[in-house]
Formats: structure tokens, C-alpha cells, sequence
């Protein structure tokens, strides 16, 4: 996230509220009309001096009621006018910008959705939150508001000071002296103003932060007692925003004072040497009358400059928080650069024989142990990883790479299981395969064929993935699960994935498969998220599946029943499953162990209980006890 720089960054409110107009485009005709209606609304107030004027100089001095009816009746009518033209004006903009709020809201969302998963890992979400709600709002309000008004009101400005220099040109200079110091503190006002709305801004994103961890942690918060602690933050961030808003609040308020306060010297000046004028018969008492209301009439559209100002520059800041996720590169469903593979050097030796590679014998056979060489002369099927590297985009230039030249070949219709260390890279290893990261160096095959070069959609088609964490959606479960088949997957897919899945326990919920679940329906157990996330894994009969621990909160009987379900369809498919226990260890044909960044031993899981002293270590119970603190 940019952070912190942004709000000293130089830069211009201007050019950056330029950048909304590819969205105010499709309704600058109605909004074009709606700042001329404005203009029309707000001139017809400075034609009220003008009769004004005419009544004092002509029925008032005449002593004729007749004539003074007559001018009040256009008062009144000119007021009216104003009025229904204003109501107007609103009419024009109130749907066209509800619109405009819309679409760049939903092309926010649309982005976010393309950007890569490393995006995600390095913006907080309740900044994105606040750009979606809270910034897209302010942007609205500066479309309905100070755009036109600055606009409208600037007119109206030039066309008072051109009656007030016709009416009396000394008198009218008398008003327009404290316009330059006026336009200086402006200037200086905006500067300062810039740099506090940023900054209350991206405080409000961090608080939004804050409280939609603390609601979606809410169990933890409890459970360690650390409701104290998250209030104490809470209000330690609320109290920054404060002090922020606060800094806002007394610029808004110095500004105010200023803008308002010069006028009314000059026209308290104006005043005086008009009535000492008309005192000595230079100026008619109409004039003065007119020249005052006229100064009056303008005292709105110079007093609100400092709010609209004010506005616009939370709009710009606006501007710039939703761009800078926008100017965010998508993924594209194109391919990614070629990557160098590097040598053809095997595997690294690992400890014992299990690691020689050697010529693959035939799937499912439990037999040899050769993890397959990065040659990459044959281009043999299944899924293959040859020299593969991989570090994470914000991880320090110092930091060695997560992955270090992985060797490893997952034959056709075989079931890999990848062991390793917590932290070894087995998420990160499997989160390549669908390119939900682009790997740094070397190259992913599947059936031959370089994942770099297909299309994701193509990709994402052929391999599915269940993560350790099973994410649902407020949606059916129904819908829930199909989302991992194809399109037209019917009722039949649906029970034969929630079979494979051991999800019977759909059935037993209030509405069945129609059973809304996830933030906004029936809270499930992790075990079973875990088996309806494995059921949307399954559902399309993937070429690949790639398992992230996928029976890990599953109690030892239903993992048995699941496994005995999940054989099935691991033996149409080719695997690689995470496994953390032996049990889930039993549904491969093979095991391979990652640790340092490499492959150490692939083997079948007797072979390395035998030969690898960390592979015995890792699937006895002291090291599950070690790496989950003896929780599990
Ligand atoms: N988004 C990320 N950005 C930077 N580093 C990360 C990111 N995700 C993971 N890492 C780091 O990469 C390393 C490997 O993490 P990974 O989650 O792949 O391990 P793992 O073997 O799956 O662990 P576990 O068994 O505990 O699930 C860890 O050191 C971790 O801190």
C-alpha cells in the first residue's frame, strides 16, 4: 500500500479530479445542462439589486404605490424563478451520478478481482473497504456539489463584480481590494488542506481495518481475553482520526473566518463612503441600494468557496485512492514471460536413497522413487516441476527464496503427497500450480505443456485447488459447490461431489442443498466447511487437483470415510495433496518431502520412514505436536 507518501506527495487536485472524467463523460450533457440552469438560477438573484434600484430611484422617489407593487411583484417572481431552477438543477444530477457512484464502484470490484493474489497479500482490506464506500460517496457529493457550484458560483462572482463596477467603479474597487490576499490564503489553505484530507482518509481505512479484524477474530479477541487490548488500539487509531479531523475542522474554520470576514470589512467600508456619497448627492440612494444588495447577493458564493474548496480537495484525494488500486496491473489472461530453467541438474541429493531420480515406473506402483529430472528433454505427462524458484514479491532482497530449484514429476493419474516442516513452502509450492503467484525462475508442466503459456482461464479450467482455510460464500450450498464445475454441472454432480466429500450432512440442514451458508447464512463447522470446500474441489472432475491439507479438521472417523470416498477420484485424476498425517499420507501413491526450498526425497511413505530421518520425524507425533504447539 502506498502509505505514507502519498500525503506528502506533490501533486495537483486538479489533474487528479481529471481523471474522472471517462466517467462523467456519458453524462456531461445533462450535467452541462444543470451548471447552465445553475448559472441562469444564480444570475436571475443578482438581477433583484438591479429592481431594487428601480423601485427606490422610481415609485419610492415618485411616491407611487403602484410602481412599488409592481417591483415587488418581480421580486417575488424572480425569487421564484431562482427556486424552480435550483430544484431543477438537482433533478438533472440526482440520477445520472448515482450512476456515475455505480459504475466506478463496480469497476472497483471487477479490478479487484483481476488483480494477482500478491496484490491482496499487501493491501490491507479495510483500505480497499474505504475506497469502495467511503471515498466513492465523498467522489458523488463532489460530482453533485462543488464541481457545479464552483463552477456557478465563480460565474456569478464575475458577473456581480461587473454590476458593482458599473453601478460605481470606486465602490466597486473598494469591494474587490481584499480579492488577492483572498486568493493567496486560499492557496495556502489548499495545500494544507490536501495533505490533512489524505491523511484522515487513509486513517479511516486503518480503522476500518482494525474493526473488521477485530469482528472476524471476534473468537479470538474472546477466547484470549484480549477484548482490552483490541479496544485499546481501537481507540488509539480512532483517536489519531480524531486529532486529524480535528486539523481539518480548524483549517475549514480559519478559512471560513478569513473568507468571510474580509468581505464584510469591505462592504462595511463601502457603506461608509457610499452614504457620505449620496449624503453629498453624488450617488443616487437607488445605486447605493443596489450596489449593497448586489454585495450582499455575493456573499454566499465567496463565503462557500472555503467549503467547496474544501470538498474538492477530499474529492481529489478520493480521485487519487481509488486510482492508485486501479492503476493496479490486472492479470491478464495472457501468458506469462518466458522463465529461464535453470541447468538440468536433477534433484538435490537427499539424505538416503530415496531421492536418486530414476526412470518413473508406472503410476500407483509404490515402487522407485525418482522424482524426475529437470531435463526437460521428454515431455512426459502429468504434472512437472523443473527448477522451479520462487519468492514472494514483498518479501526482503535479503531473505532467501521460499522455493530453490524444485525438481519434481507427479506421473500421470498419481496421487503426490508433499510433506514438509511447517513454513517449509508447501502452500506456496501448490499456489503456483494454478498460477495464483507466477514462479521466479523455472517452469511448471502439465501433460507437457508450459503452464506460462496457457491462459489462465485454460489453466484454471484443467487444475482446481482446495485450500487448508475453506473459504464459502453467502450463497447456497449448492451454489457453493458447483462454483468449482462447469457451468452447465447439474443436480447429479452436485450429490456425487457432496458423496466424495462425506457431505451428507447437507441434507439434514433446514433447506438442504438451497441452505444459504457462509458470512450471511448458517454457520457451519470447520470440518464441515472443510468437506463442502473439498466437495467444490471435486465437482468438476479436474484434470489436476492440487489438496491443500485437505482433511485436517476432519475427526479420524469421517477422514476415514473420506479418504475411503476421496480414492476414487484421485484415481482418475493426477494429485498433489499437502499432508500433514500419516493418514492423509496413505492416500498417495508417492511422497515427496520439501524442505530448504528443494526436494529432498520422493519415495513411497515406508521408503522414506526408513531412509529419511526428518520424514520419520515429521509423521511421528512429536513433531506434529511441535509444529501445532501440542494443540492438535
Ligand atoms: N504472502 C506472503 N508474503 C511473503 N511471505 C510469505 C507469504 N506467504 C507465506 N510466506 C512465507 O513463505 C514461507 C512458506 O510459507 P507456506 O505457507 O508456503 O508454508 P507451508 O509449508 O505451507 O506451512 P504450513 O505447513 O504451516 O501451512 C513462510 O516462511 C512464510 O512466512
Amino acid at each position: 500500500m502506498p502509505g505514507e507518501d502519498a500525503t506528502t506527495k506533490d501533486r495537483s487536485a486538479v489533474r487528479s479530479l481529471l481523471r474522472l472524467w471517462p466517467y462523467v463523460r456519458p453524462v456531461r450533457a445533462r450535467m452541462g445542462t444543470a451548471a447552465a440552469v445553475a448559472v441562469v438560477a444564480s444570475c436571475l438573484g443578482l438581477v433583484i439589486p438591479l429592481v431594487l434600484k428601480w423601485i427606490v430611484d422610481g415609485p419610492v422617489a415618485a411616491r407611487d404605490p403602484g410602481g412599488v407593487w409592481l417591483g415587488a411583484l418581480a421580486v417575488l417572481g424572480l425569487g421564484i424563478a431562482e427556486a424552480v431552477l435550483f430544484g431543477l438543477r438537482r433533478w438533472l444530477v440526482a440520477r445520472p451520478l448515482a450512476s456515475v457512484e455505480a459504475a466506478m464502484r463496480a469497476d472497483l470490484y471487477r479490478h479487484l478481482q483481476r488483480v494477482p493474489v500478491a496484490f491482496h497479500d499487501r493491501w490491507p482490506s479495510g483500505q480497499l473497504l474505504s475506497r469502495a464506500t467511503g471515498d466513492l460517496s465523498l467522489l458523488r457529493l463532489f460530482l453533485i456539489f462543488p464541481l457545479t457550484f464552483l463552477f456557478v458560483n465563480g460565474v456569478t462572482i464575475l458577473v456581480g463584480c461587473a454590476l458593482l463596477l458599473a453601478q460605481d467603479w470606486a465602490l466597486g474597487l473598494v469591494l474587490l481590494l481584499p480579492v488577492v490576499p483572498l486568493i493567496v490564503v486560499c492557496g495556502v489553505f489548499e495545500g494544507r488542506y490536501a495533505l490533512a484530507a489524505r491523511r484522515a482518509q487513509d486513517q479511516i481505512g486503518d480503522l476500518t481495518t482494525l474493526v473488521e479484524e477485530s469482528v472476524l477474530g471476534i473468537r479470538v479477541v474472546k477466547g484470549f481475553g484480549r477484548h482490552r487490548s483490541q479496544a485499546r488500539a481501537f481507540r488509539e487509531k480512532a483517536g489519531r482520526l480524531r486529532g486529524t479531523e480535528l486539523v481539518k475542522a480548524r483549517l475549514l474554520a480559519a478559512i471560513w473566518a478569513v473568507i468571510t470576514a474580509v468581505p464584510e470589512v469591505a462592504i462595511g467600508a463601502a457603506l461608509v463612503l457610499g452614504t457620505v456619497r449620496v449624503a453629498d448627492g453624488e450617488l443616487s440612494a437607488g445605486t447605493l441600494v443596489a450596489f449593497l444588495s448586489t454585495a450582499l447577493a455575493l456573499r454566499w458564493p465567496v463565503d462557500s468557496i472555503g467549503f467547496l474548496l474544501a470538498m474538492s480537495q477530499e474529492a481529489a484525494t478520493a480521485t487519487e485512492r481509488y486510482f492508485e488500486v486501479m492503476d493496479e496491473p490486472a492479470e491478464t489472461g495472457e501468458t506469462a514471460p518466458a522463465r529461464p530453467v535453470p541447468g538440468t541438474a536433477p534433484a538435490p541429493a537427499a539424505p538416503g536413497p530415496v531421492s536418486a531420480p530414476g526412470p518413473a515406473p508406472a503410476p500407483g506402483s509404490g515402487s522407485g522413487s525418482g522424482s524426475g529430472s529437470g531435463s526437460g528433454s521428454t515431455l512426459p505427462g502429468g504434472l512437472r516441476f523443473e527448477g522451479v524458484s520462487f519468492r514472494y514479491p514483498d518479501a526482503p532482497p535479503e531473505a532467501a527464496p521460499v522455493l530453490a530449484g524444485i525438481d519434481l514429476w507427479i506421473r500421470p493419474g498419481e496421487t503426490m503427497a508433499l510433506v514438509g516442516a511447517t513454513g517449509s513452502g508447501k502452500t506456496t509450492l501448490t499456489a503456483l500450480v494454478p498460477r495464483l503467484y507466477e514462479a521466479s525462475g523455472g517452469r511448471i508442466l502439465l501433460d507437457g505443456e508450459d503452464i506460462a503459456g496457457m491462459p489462465r482461464e485454460r489453466l484454471r479450467g484443467l487444475v482446481t485447488v482446495a485450500f487448508e482455510e475453506p473459504t464459502l460464500f453467502s450463497a447456497s450450498v449448492a451454489e457453493n459447490v458447483l462454483m468449482g464445475g462447469a457451468a452447465d454441472a447439474g443436480p447429479g454432480e452436485l450429490d456425487r461431489a457432496l458423496a466424495v466429500a462425506q457431505a451428507g450432512f447437507v441434507r439434514e440442514l433446514p433447506e438442504g442443498t438451497a441452505t444459504q451458508v457462509g458470512e450471511q447464512g448458517l454457520s457451519l463447522s470447520g470440518g464441515q466447511r472443510q468437506r463442502l470446500a473439498l466437495a467444490r474441489a471435486v465437482v468438476g472432475r479436474p484434470r489436476f487437483l492440487v489438496l491443500d491439507d485437505p482433511l485436517s479438521a476432519l475427526d479420524v472417523h469421517t477422514e476415514a470415510l473420506v479418504e475411503a470416498a476421496l480414492r476414487e477420484v484421485l484415481a482418475g485424476t493426477t494429485a498433489l495433496v499437502v499432508a500433514h498425517r500419516p493418514s492423509t499420507v496413505q492416500l498417495a501413491d508417492r511422497v515427496a518431502l520439501l524442505s530448504g526450498g528443494r526436494i529432498a526425497a520422493v519415495g513411497t511413505h515406508r521408503e522414506l520412514l526408513r531412509d529419511s530421518a526428518e520424514y520419520a520425524w515429521l509423521m511421528s507425533g512429536e513433531a506434529t505436536a511441535t509444529a501445532t504447539g501440542g494443540v492438535r
